[in-house]
């Protein structure tokens, strides 16, 4: 089949339509000799059967071996160059009590960005020691509750922080250890929301200013300073950006050791991943060594001492090893005028979830790619959109792939590297309840969240009658 004209530039037509690409699927998912596709062992179609769609699914084993994988290959990086290293793992990218206790298993320790996220943390049972706390406007309340249950380190985000960290950590009688976060002015190749290292963005506090404010901090006897924080940004590829923001705030690093030790470095997460075929994605275990050895080297270079480290990645660990289960509704082959001259069909497919599941395309115009999965056909593939059912019509979850043109009403797709960003950007919009998430394992599959319901979506109604 030729390249529908319509399609992105990156967006090669298959030779088999039916493939599930490795790089992007979790790695248990497989067809099997029905056509089904199955992931953790359980088919699709029973999945669909027991927890109906769409549906959040979370390949188990995939998502913990990454979590490992990561751990492990920093620490080797970091043993070789004398030193050692704490990885958290950023739980917005998706967090329940389940995954909490996933990571925190693997050797991890665990990054919440919200009291919300704090909440599910605690109520997974994690040691608090182990826990960060991230935000550029974290409340009061949110303070003082990390302070009260002992959390292991906030990162100051601003000035005023350092007042308000250090009053709550008086009034609890501790000592809290904070980190400082910086911007290091690296623009991260990535889009443009998605990155926090620059200079004109919310994050973080100018290289020019750490001076000061760490003096401010080491002047308050309840707060400890441990260490320059930065985070380029995410769905970043390769090593470079990082390794010039450490090599920056190595410099300020190495000045501040005059006035009192420096123990740590923590250079954040970001380690993008690939979300369809036109994606060439390193993985984030591959960057740990070179990320290390160039830290080592700049510390050389400045001759100091190498710290501690610290990384927070959540997508590397969790995106590959989800995928959405949907149901496709609707089909229209719409003929749409194409560039380069003459019209072209493109068809668009339509699911029952959308925005309110996977808000990526809609955010970052995120270009996932899809699979049919309840069965396997050699039809010639055609270029889909899948859409939503919301009433937007940037209700787009994959802007384009090639189907099988013979998909239709009843068929199931898989869209798949859902598994970060996804579930926790849900929202209810147009009250479509949020779909239930699901870990497969060995055949078996087990709810770590369930679904919403009617009642869900009305129990904060003050209003309702019946
Ligand atoms: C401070 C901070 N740390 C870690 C992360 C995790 O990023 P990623 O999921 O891309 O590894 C983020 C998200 O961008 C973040 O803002
Ligand atoms: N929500 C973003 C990531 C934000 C990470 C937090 N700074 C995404 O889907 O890629």
């Amino acid at each position: 089949m030729v390249t529908n004209p319509l399609a992105p530039s990156w967006l090669t037509v298959p030779d088999d339509a039916n493939e599930l690409p490795a790089a992007i699927w979790p790695a248990s998912a497989r067809r099997e000799g029905d056509g089904v596709v199955s992931v953790g062992g359980v088919p699709v179609t029973q999945l669909k059967a027991r927890f109906g769609s769409p549906l959040y699914v979370i390949d188990e084993a995939d998502a913990r071996a990454r979590a490992a994988r990561i751990h492990d290959a920093f620490a080797a990086a970091a043993a070789a160059v004398g030193t050692t290293v704490t990885v958290y793992y950023a739980g917005k990218a998706f967090l329940s009590t389940e995954v909490a206790r996933w990571v925190t298993e693997a050797g991890l320790n665990l990054d919440t960005c919200s009291g919300g996220e704090l909440a599910v943390a605690l109520a997974a049972g994690v040691d608090p020691a182990r826990l960060g706390l991230h935000g550029n406007n974290k409340s009061l309340a949110e303070i003082d509750r990390a302070v009260e249950v002992g959390l292991g380190t906030i990162v100051l985000d601003s000035e005023q922080e350092i007042e308000r960290v250090a009053a709550a950590a008086e009034r609890h009688g501790r000592r809290q250890r904070v980190r400082l976060r910086v911007k290091s002015g690296v623009h991260a190749e990535t889009h443009a929301y998605l990155a926090t290292a620059h200079e004109d963005q919310k994050f973080g506090v100018s290289l020019g200013e750490v001076e000061g404010l760490v003096a401010d901090i080491r002047s308050h006897a309840s707060l400890e300073f441990v260490g320059l924080h930065c985070h380029n940004g995410t769905q970043v590829f390769g090593s470079a950006g990082i390794a010039e923001s450490a090599r920056r705030l190595l410099e300020v690093h190495a000045r501040l050791l005059a006035g009192g030790p420096v123990p740590e470095l923590n250079l954040g997460g970001g380690f993008g991943i690939a979300y369809n075929t036109g994606d060439d994605a390193t993985d984030a275990w591959e960057l740990a060594k070179p990320i290390v050895e160039s830290v080592a080297a700049h510390c050389a270079a400045l001759d100091i001492p190498v710290p501690h480290l610290a990384f927070e990645p959540g997508r590397a660990i969790i995106g590959t090893p989800g995928v959405t289960l949907y149901e496709l509704g609707t089909t229209k082959p719409v003929e749409v005028d194409a560039e380069t001259g003459g019209t072209a069909t493109r068809l668009y497919a339509s699911v029952d979830g959308g925005m309110s599941d996977n808000a990526r395309y809609a955010l970052y115009q995120a270009q996932f790619s899809v699979r049919l999965a309840s069965r396997r056909s050699d039809a010639p593939p055609a270029l889909v959109r899948i859409a939503g059912k919301h009433c937007e019509s940037g209700d787009i979850v994959v802007d384009a792939d090639y189907l099988p043109g013979d998909v239709r009403p009843g068929d199931l797709l898989v869209v798949p590297a859902t598994g970060a960003y996804c579930f926790s950007l849900s929202s209810r919009y147009n009250y479509l309840p949020r779909p239930a998430v699901v870990a497969v394992r060995d055949g078996e599959a087990r709810v770590i969240v369930r679904s919403e319901t009617e009642e869900d979506l009305l129990s904060h109604d003050a209003g309702v009658v019946l």
